[in-house]
């Protein structure tokens, strides 16, 4: 642990004409921390999402990401090519859909190996012996090595996506719904795995859900979100064990009640 953030969010706000898609949200994440964004559909957590991780230009607001070497850079005043780098090296993006994330018609190998390639790696044995070793860390036997993604169950991409974002060691994951769309069963063993990844590699992540039982789960804060704005942040427990704005306490009452 070191005594400064990874990723400093000061006031970032987009608007899509008049309408607002976020607007100034404030926060700093640490190493080795998973932040949730929690709302319900239309609050603003995917914008962020998208702002934080430049796919996005915010209409205000500044990002700084502290790089590899020590220094904050803002991410907004980087070049293409520097964030193209990043995303590649430092980052990884866990798409609620898994078609989003792979390329579906190369084998479940290739999709790992392309990654390690990106990042330089050219031993074509070493790149396969990784790419193994992520498989089977991720639950997917050895032998759908050469299978292409589109023959695999929803749960089986998925767990090949966070395969390919997490082959390079990013120190920061970005997850849209990861586990959204999946059976309750599939789910509950995706979160599983992803929990004991995320610890295990001391990863920093920030999770978009609006299932409370996901950030429970996988996060140590949270932020909630309503019609763009935080209406309450905090130690995950904390949240949803005492929330104090009237917003969080009906979200959380009304999640109790299912
Ligand atoms: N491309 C866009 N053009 C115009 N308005 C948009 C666009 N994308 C999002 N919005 C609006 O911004 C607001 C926030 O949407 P956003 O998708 O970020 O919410 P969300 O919490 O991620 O919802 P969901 O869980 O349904 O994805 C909504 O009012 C939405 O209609």
């Amino acid at each position: 642990m070191t005594d400064e953030p990874l990723l400093r969010v000061r006031s970032i706000s987009k608007f899509y004409g008049n309408r607002i898609g976020c607007n100034d949200i404030s926060f700093d994440l640490w190493p080795g921390e998973v932040l949730a964004v929690v709302g319900e559909s239309g609050s603003g957590k995917t914008t962020l999402l998208n702002c934080l991780s430049t796919r996005l230009l915010p209409t205000s607001g500044t990002v700084s990401y502290r790089m590899r070497y020590g220094a904050f850079h803002d991410l907004y005043r980087m070049s293409e090519a520097e964030r193209r780098f990043l995303m590649r090296t430092d980052w990884g993006f866990v798409h609620q859909n898994p078609s989003d994330g792979l390329r579906m018609t190369v084998s479940a190998g290739a999709n790992v190996g392309e990654r390690l390639m990106a990042v330089g790696q050219r031993h074509y044995g070493d790149i396969r012996a990784s790419a193994t070793d992520w498989l089977g860390r991720v639950e997917i036997s050895e032998d759908r090595i050469d299978d292409q993604p589109r023959a695999f169950s929803g749960g089986m991409r998925q767990r090949l996506q966070i395969a390919r974002n997490l082959v390079t060691g990013p120190r920061l994951v970005f997850m849209d719904e990861p586990t959204g769309g999946l059976d309750v069963s599939v789910q509950a063993r995706l979160l599983d795995l992803l929990r004991g990844l995320v610890h295990e590699l001391g990863l920093s992540a920030i999770v978009v859900t609006h299932d409370l039982a996901v950030a429970r789960l996988l996060s140590h804060r949270m932020i909630v979100m309503k019609d763009g704005h935080v209406v309450e942040s905090g130690l995950t427990d904390r949240v949803l064990d005492d929330p104090q704005a009237p917003y969080t306490q009906l979200l959380v009452s009304s999640i109790l009640q299912v």
